[in-house]
C-alpha cells in the first residue's frame, strides 16, 4: 500500500520576518512554497545564497515563523506546534547542520553527545550505551570515539558524529542543511555515500539543502530549485540536473563542476529501485 499521505508536505507554505524600524513591513522569505518528500525519499533543495532553502529547513523544525499555508508531516500539521508537541516531533524530524565545528557541544564526549536523546527517550543506560556502540559502526567509527571528544576528530569525522547524533532516536526525516559544504571534496563524497547507505538501510528521508548542485545531483531523487522565496523548477533529479527547464537552474548548472556520469547513472538506478521497493504493497 503507498502511504495515504507523503511523508512530509509543505503547502503554500509563507515565511515573513519581521523587519526591524518604524512601519516597515516584514521580509517575505518564503512566497508560498509547496513540495513534498515521500518515505526513504531525498529531495534537494537547491538556489543559490538568500534563496531561502535555509528558512524552508527551519520552517520544517519550527524554527521560522509559518505565517502562511501550512506544513504537514504523515497527514499531520506541524507549523505552529507549541514547544512540547515540538519536542515530541524531534524524535521524527531531525537535523544536521553545516558546520561540524559548532553543532556538537565541545565539553561533552562523543558518546555523552549520543547517548543524551536516547536518556531523555528514558531509555536505560545499558540499553543507549548499546545504541551508541551500533550508532558509531553506522557512521563507521571506532567505538572507542565513544570516549574523545568532538576537537579531537577531523571535520568529515565530526560529521560522522552529528549524523550518527541525527540517527540516535530513529527519525523519519532529516534536514540536512549543507551538511558537506565545510569539508573538502573527497570527504564530501565520502559523506555523501555514507548518508545514501544509511538510507538504504534504514528508509529515512532526507531535505537536502544545498547551493551545489552537483552535491544535490550526487545524493537526490528529486530536486527543487529555490529562487528568490519560490520554488521555480521540480522534478527528477536527473533531469532537472541534465535537462533543466528554467533559466535560472541552467545558470545555477553552468558554475556546477561535470560528475562522472556512469557513475551517476548507477546510482540513480540503485536509488530509484529501492524507492519502488518501498512503495510495494504492504502485507
Ligand atoms: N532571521 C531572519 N530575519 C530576517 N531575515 C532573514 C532571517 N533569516 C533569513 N533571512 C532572509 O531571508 C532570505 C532567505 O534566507 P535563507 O537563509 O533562507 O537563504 P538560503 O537560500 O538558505 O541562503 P544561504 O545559502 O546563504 O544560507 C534572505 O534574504 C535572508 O537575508
Amino acid at each position: 500500500m503507498t502511504a495515504a499521505h507523503p511523508l512530509l508536505e509543505a503547502d503554500r507554505v509563507l515565511v515573513d520576518y519581521p523587519v526591524k524600524g518604524w512601519r516597515r513591513p516584514p521580509f517575505r522569505a518564503l512566497k508560498g512554497i509547496s513540495l513534498t518528500v515521500g518515505a526513504g525519499e531525498t529531495v534537494g533543495l537547491v538556489g543559490e545564497s538568500g534563496s531561502g532553502k535555509t528558512t524552508l529547513g527551519r520552517a520544517i523544525l519550527g524554527l521560522a515563523p509559518v505565517t502562511g499555508g501550512e506544513i504537514r508531516f504523515e497527514g499531520r500539521t506541524i507549523s505552529g506546534l507549541g514547544k512540547r508537541e515540538r519536542r515530541a516531533l524531534s524524535k521524527d524530524i531531525q537535523v544536521v547542520f553545516q558546520d561540524p565545528y559548532t553543532s556538537l557541544n565541545p565539553a561533552m564526549s562523543v558518546g555523552d553527545i549520543l547517548t543524551e536523546p536516547l536518556l531523555v527517550d528514558g531509555i536505560s543506560r545499558a540499553e543507549a550505551e548499546r545504541r551508541v556502540r551500533s550508532l558509531l559502526d553506522e557512521v563507521h567509527l571506532p567505538a572507542d570515539a565513544a570516549r574523545r571528544l568532538p576537537r579531537e576528530f577531523s571535520g568529515g569525522q565530526r560529521q560522522r558524529v552529528a549524523i550518527a547524533r541525527a540517527l540516535s532516536r530513529d527519525p523519519r526525516l532529516i534536514v540536512c542543511d549543507e551538511p558537506v559544504s565545510a569539508l573538502d571534496l573527497s570527504t564530501q563524497s565520502r559523506v555523501l555515500d555514507l548518508l545514501i547507505e544509511i538510507q538504504e538501510l534504514t528508509g529515512v528521508a532526507y531535505l537536502f539543502v544545498t547551493h551545489d548542485l552537483s552535491v544535490v545531483r550526487h545524493i537526490s531523487h528529486r530536486v527543487a530549485v529555490m529562487y528568490r522565496g519560490e520554488i521555480v523548477e521540480e522534478g527528477d533529479a536527473a533531469t532537472v540536473t541534465s535537462e533543466p527547464a528554467h533559466p535560472y537552474t541552467r545558470r545555477l548548472l553552468l558554475a556546477a563542476p561535470v560528475p562522472d556520469p556512469a557513475r551517476q547513472a548507477g546510482r540513480r538506478a540503485e536509488r530509484h529501485r529501492f524507492l519502488a521497493a518501498q512503495a510495494a504493497p504492504d502485507h
